[in-house]
């Protein structure tokens, strides 16, 4: 069985696959002073809730969150006898380099979600992710990632007005009834659903002009849904793209010959 550990700045995600069977997947926050045993301890509790067992015998992390990933290998080495694919580093292998400005070290994330989302839908995409930060990564004929945008996320954004601004609530996200609102908590809602509508729309406008090619624009994390309600911003959603794309590298390698 596989273990692919997806490390984002809020969540982490374990997943398990037999071959390319997915098993389960489970989410606990981000926090890189979990050790490897407190990991361990609950990702047994949670598989014994499972009909199958725990037998990993191959281990793939990426994580935006560098401080994360030593209790993650000790994680791997200890309680499952191997060592781990890191994304990023020199010894995990990727179909396609990057092509960006030398010296760049690209999000591991932003990564996997291209080479993902190529092997699904092809040439010529643009991957929007909504997780902490929200992301525009776009992706050339033959699967490169050759740069993209970085906003930031929309439950950030949520809780820096609440920070800053001493007469803000914290509001959840939702898709408000009107646009003027007539309450502190609408005009808060009101301007972060169509502000971010309009964020989407306009760098998905801008990188189409600016590539001067048909792109198809493939959506991934929890909040893609939220933003699909009848405006057609998107192709398709994705829940599982990064996930996905941790299973295909960790194969890629496995057919190289390496780890
Ligand atoms: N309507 C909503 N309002 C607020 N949060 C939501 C809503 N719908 C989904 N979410 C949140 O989205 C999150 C899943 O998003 P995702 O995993 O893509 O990013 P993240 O965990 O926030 O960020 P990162 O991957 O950078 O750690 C879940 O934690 C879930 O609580
Ligand atoms: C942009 C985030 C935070 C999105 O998770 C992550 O991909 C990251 O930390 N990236 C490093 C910088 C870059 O991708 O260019
Ligand atoms: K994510």
């Amino acid at each position: 069985m596989l273990l692919c550990i997806d490390t984002g700045n809020t969540n982490t995600v374990f997943s398990i696959w037999n071959g390319k069977k997915f098993l389960s997947h489970w989410r606990i926050s981000t926090d890189h002073r979990r050790t490897a045993d407190e990991y361990f301890v609950w990702l047994s509790t949670l598989i014994a809730g499972q009909k199958f067992e725990l037998d990993i015998n191959a281990c793939i992390i990426s994580s935006t969150a560098p401080r994360v990933v030593f209790n993650l290998r000790v994680l791997c080495n200890r309680y499952f006898d191997t060592r781990p694919l890191v994304v990023g580093k020199p010894d995990c292998l990727l179909p396609v380099a990057p092509r960006v400005d030398s010296g760049t070290v690209v999000g591991p994330d932003r990564l996997v979600n291209t080479l993902s989302a190529f092997d699904r839908h092809g040439p010529d995409l643009i991957v929007v992710d909504f997780g902490t930060a929200t992301t525009f990564d776009v992706v050339d004929v033959d699967g490169a990632y050759i740069g993209g945008v970085i906003a930031p996320g929309v439950n950030l954004s949520l809780e820096a007005l609440h920070m800053g601004a001493a007469s803000l609530p914290h509001v959840d996200v939702t898709m408000p009834a009107k646009v003027i609102g007539t309450n502190t908590v609408a005009c808060i809602q009101s301007g972060i659903f169509w502000g971010y509508i309009g964020l989407v729309d306009g760098v998905v406008r801008q990188i189409r002009a600016e590539r001067d090619r048909p792109m198809k624009v493939i959506a991934t994390g929890g909040l893609a849904p939220l933003f699909d309600q009848g405006f057609d911003l998107f192709d398709a959603i994705e829940d599982d793209l990064t996930m996905h794309g941790l299973r295909l590298i960790h194969d890629y390698n496995k057919e190289m010959g390496n780890g």
